[in-house]
């Protein structure tokens, strides 16, 4: 298996429970939209698989780790190792060109992999684009570029989190066309927060988020 959540709970301080014993797997390869209504907790959930946030209690499994074991520095392995997340926002690194970007997690977790990052670079159509910083590209291009950087480290999960949130209708359909054609190049699984149900029916299975709980 790999993603084990099991019974786990999250209230953020002075607030009510956000999760409430939230059970989830996902196998090898295996492709989940998470959906819900705004505010039903899909990025924490999102967040607390992507050991970027710690949950109250339960276990959550990444690739055989359990993360309730690990310390900031285990957390941060695990984040440039077996998984590996695409936010809405992009996040690239504004200093860095958008081949320093492609390479960046990669360098860290000491899997530079040349051909692999070159192949990526052509199927995400950046080849021209590499001496650009992100503000001189568009949304779509930034989002592929940290796609590319996300899928350099070859993690055994790839979350994202509204991935095409901030994109056109046109960029958005090209952006989850090389996604989920380079998650199933891979073999990797896929937990992907949505709002859209066009988007979720291209996945494998939906979770739904609703009071807690998931359906
Ligand atoms: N850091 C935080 N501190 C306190 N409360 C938070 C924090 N992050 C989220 N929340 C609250 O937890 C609940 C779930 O938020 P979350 O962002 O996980 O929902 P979501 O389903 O992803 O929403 P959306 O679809 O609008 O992005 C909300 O009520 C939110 O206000």
């Amino acid at each position: 298996m790999l993603l084990n959540v099991e019974t786990v709970s999250k209230t953020y301080p002075g607030g009510r429970p956000v999760l409430d014993r939230v059970s989830l797997r996902l196998e090898h390869g295996e492709t989940v939209a998470l959906t819900g209504e705004s505010g039903s907790g899909k990025s924490t959930l999102l967040n607390l698989v992507g050991a970027l946030d710690q949950f109250d209690s339960g276990e959550i499994t990444v690739a055989g780790t359990a993360l309730s074991g690990l310390d900031e520095r285990g957390r941060a392995a695990l984040r440039r190792g077996s998984l590996a997340v695409v936010f809405q926002q992009f996040n690239l690194i504004p200093s860095l060109s958008v081949e320093q970007n492609l390479a960046f997690h990669a360098r860290l977790s000491g899997q530079s992999d040349a051909a692999w990052l070159s192949h990526l670079t052509d199927r995400l159509g950046l080849s021209a684009l590499l001496a650009r910083f992100p503000e001189q590209l568009s949304g779509g291009q930034q989002q592929r570029v940290a796609i590319g950087r996300a899928l350099a480290v070859r993690p055994a999960l790839l979350l994202a989190d509204e991935p095409t949130g901030n994109l056109d209708e046109v960029a958005s359909a090209a952006v989850l066309d090389l996604m989920l054609g380079l998650v199933a190049e891979t073999g990797c699984g896929l937990l992907l927060v949505t709002h859209s149900d066009a988007i979720a029916a291209r996945l494998d299975r939906r979770a739904h988020l609703s009071g807690g709980q998931l359906a």
